[in-house]
């Protein structure tokens, strides 16, 4: 379909979803609708199945699941032409609706901002008049978990720490790639995972130049998670969000931009609501990780190793086509995990896991100034704070190993003043702020420490 077709789409539609038992192929239909026609994409993700057939009971609470989940993810399609209709396939109640509207507005803000497209962040759903059935209650919440797996360090905190506090975790990815892999291996643990494919035409679109820009990814994963734990009588879905996740990049015409809204506790709050509601779980989701800083998380990595040779944080490692091996070396997610890593690890440690010194090398000067806040803004990707970056930086001065590092060295002089007395006082170390940790979970981290 021509460019200035989908330009002149004015509503976005969700005609049908269907789920097969026998395969776990659940498929999402989605419409672009306009004066010239219309537009059809089919996303297909499939689930893996269990070993017995699912209870009745199961199936009814994994189609409210399935239900909020064809919502959701139908952002990727409805960013290819951003119309101002957003028209929902049923009835929903009000936490459910506050989810949508949400994933769509704050969800997709980085692409709103990028393309100039301020009504995106006005959107506001039409709903179907009536309410929904109300859900039939289940409570999963004291079976085992399923703990996403990324392939970063974050999940792996989790997995690690779930296990040796006794909780039996189960390893769970979307569209498990090589690293995603090689992590669930080195675990032990036997893994599940999904399939996810996004309808090809998407990507002919967004060859031929449609609007494109990022999405909310994680609640889409954090739903398939979710789908995959009813499906399987497991229990909560167990996430490795950090603090900082829930930081806005910067504000833009009175809204927050934020690349990272999806893993921020606000969306974690809206969908376990909305599950709450919609599907009748109690403790279906939470973020394990939620009151920490990525410094932290990174120093909790550093008393693991079994890891060290898969572990992969950087983003270019996940694209679908020309991913990178591992580390690319060369972006923000890498600098800053470096930078994280290196004060509680040796210099042979860190150089072996990254594949390569990224403090000995000046070309990454530029790139850490914006880290540390002396350049720019906080970089549209999934990093900590500025506050944290200085703390970083601060203890790599004290360290033999590290301060006469040319990056080091560099960027110690680079510092201004105030943003080392801001560090002097931090409280990078200290959890803090809201969370959803259920209690049991409680004291899950001290098993790491
Ligand atoms: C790997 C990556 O960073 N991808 C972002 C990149 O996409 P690119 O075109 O370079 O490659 P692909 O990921 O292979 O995607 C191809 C196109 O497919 C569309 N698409 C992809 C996934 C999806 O769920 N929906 C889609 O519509 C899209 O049109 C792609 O062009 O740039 C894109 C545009 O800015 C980003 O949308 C891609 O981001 C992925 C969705 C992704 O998985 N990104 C995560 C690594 C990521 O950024 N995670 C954030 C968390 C954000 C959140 O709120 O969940 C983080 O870790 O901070
Ligand atoms: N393919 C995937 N399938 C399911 N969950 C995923 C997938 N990729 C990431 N996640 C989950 O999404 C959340 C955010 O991912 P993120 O990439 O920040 O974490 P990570 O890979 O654990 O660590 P790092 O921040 O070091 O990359 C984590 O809970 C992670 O487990």
């Amino acid at each position: 379909m021509p460019n200035e077709q989908l330009r002149r789409m004015d509503a976005f539609t969700f005609p049908s979803y269907s789920i097969d038992f026998a395969t776990g192929e659940a498929l999402f239909d989605y419409a672009l609708t306009g004066p010239d026609g219309e537009q059809r994409f089919t996303e297909v993700i499939t689930l893996p199945l269990p070993a017995e057939p699912p209870s009745d009971e199961t199936v009814a609470t994994l189609n409210r699941v399935l239900e909020l989940l064809h919502v959701v993810a139908g952002v990727s399609y409805y960013k290819a032409a951003a119309p101002h209709r957003l028209v929902l396939p049923t009835p929903l109640g009000a936490g459910a609706v506050k989810l949508v509207t949400a994933v769509y507005t704050k969800g997709l803000a980085e692409y709103a901002y990028r393309n100039q497209l301020p009504h995106v962040l006005e959107l506001r759903p039409e709903v179907p008049a009536g309410s929904p059935e109300p859900a039939a209650p289940l409570d999963t919440s004291e079976r085992r978990p399923l703990s996403t797996v990324g392939g970063g360090k974050d999940s792996i905190v989790s997995l690690e720490a779930l296990r040796r506090a006794g909780f039996d975790p189960v390893p769970f990815s979307v569209n498990p790639n090589h690293v995603i892999v090689s992590v669930n291996e080195a675990s032990d643990l036997v893994p599940l995972a999904a399939r996810r494919r996004i309808d090809p035409v998407l990507f002919d679109l967004n060859a031929a130049g449609a609007l494109n820009g990022h999405i909310p990814v994680t609640a889409i994963n954090s739903l398939i998670a979710v789908a995959t734990a009813v499906l399987h009588g497991l229990g909560p879905v167990v996430m490795s969000n950090e603090r900082s996740a829930s930081d806005p990049n910067l504000i833009w015409n009175g809204h927050e931009i934020n690349h990272q809204w999806s893993k921020g506790v606000e969306a974690e709050g809206l969908l376990r609501a909305a599950l709450a509601e919609h599907a009748g779980l109690t403790e279906p989701y939470f973020s394990l990780l939620r009151s920490l800083s990525e410094l932290h998380i990174a120093r909790l990595f550093a008393a693991i190793d079994r890891y060290d040779d898969v572990v992969t944080s950087c983003n270019a490692a996940f694209k679908l086509r020309d991913a990178s091996e591992r580390w690319c070396r060369n972006c923000p997610k890498c600098r800053f995990v470096f930078l994280a890593m290196a004060p509680f690890m040796s210099r042979e440690r860190v150089t072996h896991i990254f594949g390569g010194d990224l403090l000995a090398d000046p070309a990454q000067i530029p790139g850490y100034r914006e880290l540390l806040g002396v350049d720019g803004h906080k970089p549209f990707e999934c990093v900590g704070e500025v506050e944290e970056s200085v703390v970083a930086l601060s203890l790599l001065a004290e360290q033999p190993q590290w301060r006469d590092a040319p990056v080091v060295r560099a960027l110690v002089d680079a510092v201004p003043d105030t943003a080392w007395s801001a560090a002097a006082t931090s409280d990078v170390f200290t959890p803090g702020g809201p969370n959803h940790i259920p209690a049991p979970y409680a004291k899950t981290l001290t098993a790491l420490t």
